[in-house]
């Protein structure tokens, strides 16, 4: 191995142990080391401009840091750069010469005029040749897309798009319909997932930046933007959001947004009709493509080597593609290893979990939308009983809201109790002093015993401190009661513990991504 290369790798396994897993996959995992021309250099590459310019700002002189003091050879010189363009089948020759031949193959009697309507500003594309990514993000302002198909066959491709209805707040998703030429086309978007309803908090702050800039320079360098995290956190609302801001920027734009299980109903339907080829070009038209919880494509070989195709396609064309997923995208198993490099191409960012003041936020923000007076007590309350799912923080607040409406009262902390009753005798259930001991000492694979032990020992100390910080943030025990609970200690001993997983959350990435892990467990 190159020095400058093992180096990298140590400084890699630092940045790892230091940072949030959010932030290192998002900003320190897709860098790469570069040739170097001399042991004591290192020249690393940035996907694109976004991480650059973060990883300058944030992390570059941690990373000059760490690599100075290298065990044997350390660095001296770092320098960070964008990636050159890929010289792929993306941009080669014979990539430009095969869009033009989807672009000759499409009907004439379908292009209303030599300008397309259905594009952004695009500029007719040189043939490739390696050029940086700067340059890249002018020229990805590319030709017209190909303009859509006629129908044969009688397949619709109406059906390709079809609404997926899992809005949880009820409204479902409304279609936006253009017509084009005669091909009917659905961009399935909800007009209420806005950038302007979205609350921001440290959780999704990347996500929305990432989303922002998407909408403002679509197919630019951040193609695809890759969206990934746990349940209902938003990241189906983001997506909508960029598509409804294209759409509102270049009035006729072709954003299509669908789940990841249409699109393989779709293409199956479109097999069994003999229809693969409308099927194809329908999705290689539009201009921005939506794709919601890919994950549900893995093990499907055939759906994922046409989305390959389409993904390819639309990325030669200068189309933006966005997808979400629940996981990172090396992470999902079933998945072809050329579909998970690409979808690392882009921009990939996390979205976690809302911390207690997002969620206060986002309740507030989602009563005013329906005209409903939220006290700062009831939504902290709610708040702190709700913690690792955003779409049941809505559940919940439209059950309050329901309750205050047909008893005619006010919200208040009271009325909250009463109309979660249900839910929150499970969480008291699930968040007793016994059963979080029983969840981490399983966790940690020790004994409960230990933790209600005087042992000292760090294998047991640490956890006992864990379970006395959860059991101080998700009860409603006193400090004197969890003392008892934890074989008879001291209200201060409880009071040290809390300070010091606190304190640790922010300083030791194991200790936060277990802390993370067990309020999944316990909370969920
Ligand atoms: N930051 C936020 N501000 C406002 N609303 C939010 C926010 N995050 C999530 N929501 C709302 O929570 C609900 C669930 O969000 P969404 O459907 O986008 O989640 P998701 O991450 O795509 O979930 P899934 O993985 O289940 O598809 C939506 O109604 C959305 O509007």
């Amino acid at each position: 191995m190159e020095l400058p290369e093992s180096a990298w790798e140590q400084c890699v396994s630092s940045l790892q142990s230091e940072l949030p897993a959010q932030q290192f996959n998002t900003w320190i995992r897709p860098l790469r080391v570069q040739q170097a021309e001399a042991s004591n250099q290192l020249h690393l590459i940035a996907p694109n401009r976004f991480v650059l310019d973060w990883v300058n700002d944030k992390f570059k002189s941690r990373i000059d840091e760490l690599l100075s003091s290298a065990d044997h050879h350390p660095i001296t010189s770092v320098e960070i750069s964008v990636a050159p363009r890929r010289s792929t089948s993306f941009e080669t020759n014979q990539g430009v010469a095969a869009r033009q031949k989807r672009q000759q193959e499409a009907p004439r009697q379908n292009i209303a005029s030599s300008q397309p309507s259905n594009s952004y500003s695009r500029q007719p594309q040189q043939p490739a040749v390696e050029m940086p990514a700067e340059s890249q993000m002018a020229q990805v302002e590319l030709l017209p897309a190909a303009p859509p198909a006629p129908l044969n066959n009688g397949y619709n491709t109406e059906s390709f798009a079809q609404p997926y209805n899992d809005n949880p707040m009820g409204q479902g998703k409304v279609d936006k319909v253009d017509v084009e030429g005669g091909l009917q086309h659905k961009s399935n978007l909800n007009p209420t997932f806005i950038f302007d309803n979205f609350v921001v908090g440290k959780s999704n702050q990347l996500g929305l930046a990432a989303a922002t800039q998407v909408a403002e320079n679509p197919g630019g360098s951040y193609n695809p933007l890759f969206i990934y995290g746990g349940v209902g956190l938003g990241k189906t609302h983001l997506m909508h959001a960029v598509g409804n801001a294209l759409c509102v920027r270049k009035p006729g734009a072709k954003v299509v947004y669908l789940h990841s299980e249409r699109f393989v109903a779709d293409m199956v339907k479109a097999l069994q009709l003999n229809a693969i080829n409308d099927f194809k070009r329908y999705y290689r038209s539009v201009d921005a493509l939506l794709i919601d919880d890919i994950q549900f494509f893995a093990g499907k070989e055939r759906s994922q080597e046409e989305f390959f195709h389409t993904f390819n396609a639309l990325l030669e064309g200068g189309q933006q593609i966005i997808l979400t997923c629940d996981r990172y995208p090396k992470e999902i198993n079933g998945l072809e290893e050329r579909l998970k490099s690409r979808f690392g191409w882009g921009l990939t960012v996390a979205i976690e979990p809302p911390e207690l003041e997002t969620r206060v936020a986002i309740l507030k923000r989602k009563a005013e939308q329906v005209g409903a007076p939220l006290p700062n007590d009831a939504a902290f309350f709610i708040a702190q009983r709700i913690r690792s799912n955003v779409r049941e923080l809505e559940g919940a607040l439209k059950r309050v809201i329901a309750n205050a409406h047909f008893t005619g009262r006010d919200i208040s902390v009271e009325l909250v109790r009463e109309a979660l009753k249900d839910l929150l005798a499970l969480q008291d259930r699930l968040v007793s002093i016994d059963n979080i001991q029983r969840v981490v000492a399983e966790y940690y694979k020790i004994k409960v015993s230990d933790l209600h032990s005087k042992r000292r020992s760090r294998s047991v100390a640490r956890p006992r401190q864990v379970a006395m910080y959860l059991a101080k943030d998700l009860t409603h025990h006193s400090l004197p009661e969890i003392g008892e609970a934890f074989g008879g200690r001291d209200h201060t001993t409880v009071l040290h513990a809390c300070r010091k997983i606190k304190e640790m959350i922010e300083s030791d990435a194991d200790i936060r991504e277990d802390v993370k892990n067990l309020l999944r467990t316990l909370t969920t």
